[in-house]
């Protein structure tokens, strides 16, 4: 896995924390600023991810050279390098990326919108879809309507594995696999093989060094880390070895110091009995920990704790590193007007590099180099594909669509996953794209219309009012908008901007949004019945708690296997005294640490039986009334409302409810005393008075309460 690679680059034996203070001690008074400078120039088996952040994108070493599609030394020239600039007269030059300078996400993939006006809840939970152009597009659009700024990104992760139903969902396309790799072998193999001998001996002399510096390692561990300040050293500020002197003219915390003060940690907490000092307890160690990991990695102290809850120490370190580093660019082949093996031989025709994403996509290419921006070749521009983050691959993967359905994407701004299922379904059937946010629904319907999907209405509601505006579908996909805790390597800001309000106002809405999903879908279609939740956030309050909260809220669904496969880590099935329902594993979590991917959540539902009155059936039954908003128009019937009363009432009866009994809807009033609970627990906990932080959100909701119905939850969301 690249990020295993990347790990071993960045981990090796740090020296003690003791050896760092004594060294520290050594040198002068008068010695220069150490701050982010001095850790660039740790020693080598000491480095710092931040400043090796721009290297992820490049080639990845021993990779199999089958694998790999390239432009080499058989001098594939960039011939039709230069059109870019050409068409419409839209584009920039095109920019030469020299290697090690990959190509930058935040100039090049696919812009999510966060949609600050709108709600804080259009932070993007998959953040793909709308490439340079559309982004150039979105930014004028921005300009006119309103202020909006989001980012798309791309990721990749490999896996060796491919499932049934990935077969069924992802290799229906025509591509034939050992085709495109003879073809572009010959084509490149020249140019790769001394590329890739180099590779390997490094990785020899990578991986012999890292066996020393383990066997260092092991001899360390023998020895107990100080890495508690003393009485004297908590008194004096200007003891604290974390900061560096004042005659440095700055503040500015050591950073290698305190990389190792974690790394000490860490190895302390993992071997308590044996490694902590005496008369400490192992909380001293975690605030040690969770002060060191939010003045190293600049997280609040709320976030970071989060994250120091959610792994173990080891783990949430590799998290924390693995947020420094951007995802790889990928790219994902749009099949209704091309294949990957021909897409992969243009690009290399453009003097880019480029290697299939893993063998459980047959339409995912990463981009390694290119001299050309990736957001604006010919190919971009003819809508040959989209920059779109591979785990955003996934929750498609797993709706499964098929050809002729009638399907609901409930957020489906600026597109990635929609064009997707579009594609998947070979322009067949009926899909309706909703997202609330206007301008960023000029985004979804640019990127529409580049990638030729014809199968598609876009409509414009809070996805709350589904089923009432129609019902009726045979798969549902819930993209939900969430906190972004998955894509922090895109959007740092993630790690100071998020309060305990967004954890408690963000889950709200996702939980009102997968019951009006699951309310929307027909359980006796003959195809589907089957809904799809994601977020790219990886936090439990948005993942696990509301899909539990929905399995409560409507018992006529099941978890179902999400097809993925063994790629993904089992969701929670507990979590800090909570238990969810055993079927949670089957749910799919994925991280930056361990798939190089952005952080994700899948989770497939079933619908098994019809759902309340009150919450769908009757609504369904209103499937027809198609709102004079939806904004195109198409032949495909509406009317899909197949719910037949009497035999819903026989269902509901087999599974021991109560036909008359109103379990739909959310209540309101209960989830706001809830909210309010929660909210007093945490000023409490926090030294507060809730009556204070109350004033400061009734002034923040005047401010910031908007017209479009989700008002409430920006307002919350804004504090
Ligand atoms: C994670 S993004 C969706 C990304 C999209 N699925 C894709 O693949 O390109 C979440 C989206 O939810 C939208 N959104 C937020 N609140 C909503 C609501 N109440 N109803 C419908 N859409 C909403 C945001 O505008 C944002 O576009």
């Amino acid at each position: 896995m690249g990020a295993g690679r990347r790990m071993k680059r960045k981990q090796g034996a740090p020296p003690s924390y003791e050896d760092l203070q004594r060294a520290k001690q050594q040198k002068t008074n008068g010695k220069q600023n150490q701050g982010r400078g001095q850790k660039r120039s740790a020693p080598s088996d000491f480095s710092d991810s931040r400043s090796n952040k721009r290297q992820s994108n490049g080639s990845r070493p021993g990779r199999p050279m089958r694998d790999v599609y390239m432009s080499g030394a058989l001098g594939v020239k960039t011939t039709e390098g230069k059109p870019a600039k050409a068409v419409n007269g839209r584009i920039a030059k095109p920019k030469i990326i020299p290697k090690e300078e990959p190509v930058r996400q935040e100039d090049e993939e696919d812009i999510d919108i966060e949609d600050e006006e709108d709600d804080l809840t259009s932070k993007g939970s998959s953040e793909d879809g709308v490439d340079l152009l559309q982004s150039e597009e979105v930014l004028q659009v921005d300009e006119d309507d309103s202020p909006e700024e989001d980012e798309f990104g791309s990721s990749v992760f490999d896996s060796e594995e491919d499932t049934p139903a990935q077969k069924e969902t992802m290799f229906s396309d025509d591509e034939n696999d050992s085709d495109a790799e003879e073809i572009l072998t010959a084509a490149n193999i020249a140019g790769l093989s001394a590329k890739l001998d180099a590779q390997q001996e490094a990785d020899a002399a990578a991986s012999k060094q890292e066996l020393q510096d383990s066997a260092i390692q092991t001899n360390l561990t023998t020895d107990i880390p100080r890495v508690l300040p003393s009485a004297e050293e908590v008194a004096s500020d200007d003891e604290d070895p974390t900061v560096a002197p004042k005659s440095a003219l700055t503040l500015a915390p050591d950073l290698q110091l305190l990389r190792t003060r974690i790394s000490d940690t860490i190895r302390v907490l993992e071997d308590f009995a044996k490694l902590a000092e005496p008369d400490r307890n192992r909380s001293e160690y975690r605030s040690q920990l969770l002060k060191d990991v939010c003045a190293y990695y600049t997280y609040s102290p709320y976030l970071a704790e989060k994250f120091l809850n959610l792994f173990p120490p080891r783990e949430a370190f590799a998290f924390f590193e693995a947020n420094e580093s951007p995802r790889p660019l990928v790219i994902r082949t749009n099949t209704l007007k091309t294949h990957r093996r021909e897409l992969a031989q243009s690009l290399i025709q453009r003097g880019a590099t480029v290697e299939p994403v893993g063998k459980w996509s047959k339409v995912g290419l990463q981009i390694f180099e290119s001299p050309v921006p990736i957001g604006a070749t010919p190919e971009y521009l003819a809508g040959h594909y989209i920059l779109q983050a591979a785990t955003s691959f996934l929750p498609v993967m797993a709706l499964s669509p098929q050809e002729h359905e009638r399907i609901l994407d409930m957020a489906s701004a600026p597109g990635g996953k929609v064009t997707h299922i579009a594609a998947l379904m070979k322009n067949t059937g009926t899909i309706f794209a909703n997202d609330s946010n206007k301008a960023r629904s000029k985004a979804l319907i640019g990127n529409i219309h580049r990638l030729g999907a014809k199968n598609i209405i876009v409509c414009n509601y809070d996805a709350r009012q589904f089923p009432k505006v129609m019902g009726g579908f045979d798969r549902v996909l819930l993209d939900a908008p969430c906190s972004g805790t998955g894509v922090i390597s895109k959007d740092p800001s993630v790690k100071t901007n998020k309060t305990p309000r967004d954890f408690l106002a963000l889950p709200h809405l996702q939980k009102q949004l997968l019951l009006c999903a699951i309310d929307s879908v027909d359980h006796a279609s003959s195809t589907g019945g089957t809904i799809v939740y994601s977020t790219c956030s990886v936090t439990v309050e948005e993942n696990e708690e509301v899909v539990q909260y929905a399995l409560t809220k409507r018992p006529n669904i099941r978890i179902a296997d999400t097809g993925l496969g063994s790629f993904g880590i089992s969701a929670f099935t507990a979590y800090m005294g909570k238990t969810f329902d055993p079927d949670m594993k089957l749910c799919k979590r994925y991280y930056p640490h361990t798939y190089n991917v952005d952080g994700f959540f899948v989770c497939k539902l079933q619908k098994i039986g019809p759902s309340p009155r009150a919450g769908g059936a009757k609504q369904q039954q209103n499937g027809e009334q198609v709102s004079s908003k939806t904004t195109a128009t198409t032949t495909q019937d509406t009317s899909v409302a197949r719910n037949n009363k009497d035999q819903d009432t026989e269902i509901l009866k087999d599974m021991l409810i109560d036909p008359e009994d109103d379990f739909g809807g959310w209540n309101e009033e209960e989830d706001r005393a809830l909210i309010e609970k929660a909210e007093k627990r945490a000023a409490r906990r926090r030294g507060l008075d809730i009556r204070g932080v109350r004033k400061q959100a009734e002034a923040s909701t005047a401010l910031t309460n908007g017209t479009d119905g989700t008002g409430k939850v920006k307002a919350l969301c804004k504090i």
